[in-house]
């Protein structure tokens, strides 16, 4: 049984925009209602843009689909994908806010070993406004959590630790596997629930998982692009893999930080692995050269802000990955465009976007 709303924190709420991408009505929302209610939600509605979404009533959101996405970034719409969840990373353009949680629509309030509902949105909050610690690492997991602290042999002149960028949650039930390992564990559930956050290295990359995730908009939002998947693009589904590479590779070299593990949420998976197979094939084995790339990724001193890193980036994911496939070139472009909406659309002078084919409601 939920809680009531009026037993639910709701911090930051009007510092903080839930993105949701989504092909589907919005039932889902009814469970998440008492922690998502106080809060601003932007839907971001990906296929047939004359497909009516269906929304509970009672909350606070904007709907934009395909037809919003065109008009408000005329041609560089060109850089958010069509028939991927990779579209959701539009919500994160238009948003206004500092902070951004971004779930699935087929991802439910799951529950920690004593029986009690995971206010999600609550524990990424708490690992946003912690600090992480990238260079050295803390064997009692994430110090600033209650009832841990720094160990013996931990320097003090690093237990400030860094600002925290990204908060990575996980997943009880359907993990996120990719479409092989789906196909040959078509049973297998995570029943095991980790109490635990965990600053993820300098240095190390890791798998980005778009379902639960939360970002602080101002310190990587414009490195969060999902890159140019689905509809007319050889590959899908690595959308928020993408994202991940590029800005765990930034955070590293502007000393932010990036956590993982708690909160989880219940994954109650939609979608097929056959047709998710089909999908991602091409970056299953792109992979094993996209790694090494980012693992070689030295960023110039004087790239500075986000904005500076990712748009190096981009040249290097031209110069370096074009050889891999011509795709590269295109997706060093597309970078290159976001950035330029990014900027249109955050610079101070310009307008708050507003959905018009989509809706708006309270
Ligand atoms: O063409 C599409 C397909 C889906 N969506 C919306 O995106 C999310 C994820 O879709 P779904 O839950 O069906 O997919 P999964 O295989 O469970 O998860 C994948 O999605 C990414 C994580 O977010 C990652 O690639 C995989 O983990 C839902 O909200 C769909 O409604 C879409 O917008 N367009
Ligand atoms: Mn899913």
């Amino acid at each position: 049984m939920a809680q009531p709303s009026s037993h639910v924190t709701a911090p930051l709420k009007d510092e903080l925009d839930i993105v949701i991408p989504t092909i589907r009505n919005l039932d889902f929302l009814e469970q998440w209602r008492p922690f998502f209610q106080p809060y601003h939600l932007i839907i971001v509605q990906d296929g047939d843009p004359s497909k009516n979404i269906l929304v509970p009533d009672g909350f606070d959101c904007e709907l934009y689909n395909r037809n919003d996405v065109n008009r408000v970034l005329g041609p560089k719409s060109s850089c958010i994908s069509f028939k991927d969840s990779a579209c959701r990373c539009f919500g994160f353009l238009v948003s206004k806010k500092k902070y951004i949680f971004t779930i699935d629509d087929d991802c439910f309030v799951g529950k920690d070993p004593s029986g009690k509902e995971i206010n999600a949105l609550a524990q990424h909050i708490q690992n946003l406004l912690t600090p992480s610690t990238p260079f050295f690492f803390n064997t009692l997991y994430d110090p600033f959590r209650e009832g841990v602290d720094f160990v013996r042999g931990y320097p003090f002149s690093l237990r400030g630790g860094v600002p925290t960028a990204i908060s990575h949650g996980l997943w009880l039930n359907i993990p996120d596997y990719d479409a092989p390992t789906q196909l040959v564990k078509p049973l297998e559930r995570n029943t095991r629930y980790v109490d635990a956050v965990l600053t993820i290295p300098k240095g190390t990359l890791f798998p980005m998982c778009g379902m639960n995730l939360a970002f602080d908009r101002e310190l990587i939002g414009p490195a969060m692009y999902f890159g140019l998947m689905g509809d007319g693009q050889p590959i899908g589904r690595y959308d928020d893999m993408w994202a991940g590479w590029c800005a765990k590779v930034i955070c590293d070299h502007l000393s932010l930080g990036v956590k993982t593990g708690l909160p989880y949420i219940w994954h109650s998976k939609a979608s097929n692995p056959f047709v998710n197979l089909k999908k991602e094939y091409k970056g299953i084995y792109w992979q094993e050269d996209i790694i090494p790339f980012f693992q070689s990724v030295v960023l110039p001193k004087d790239c500075t802000t986000v904005q500076q890193c990712y748009l190096e980036l981009s040249k290097l994911v031209k110069e370096k990955l074009s050889p891999v496939d011509p795709y590269f070139n295109k997706l060093g472009d597309a970078m290159v465009t976001w950035i330029e909406a990014w900027d249109l659309l955050n610079s101070p002078a310009q307008e708050p976007a507003a959905p018009v084919d989509g809706v708006k409601k309270n």
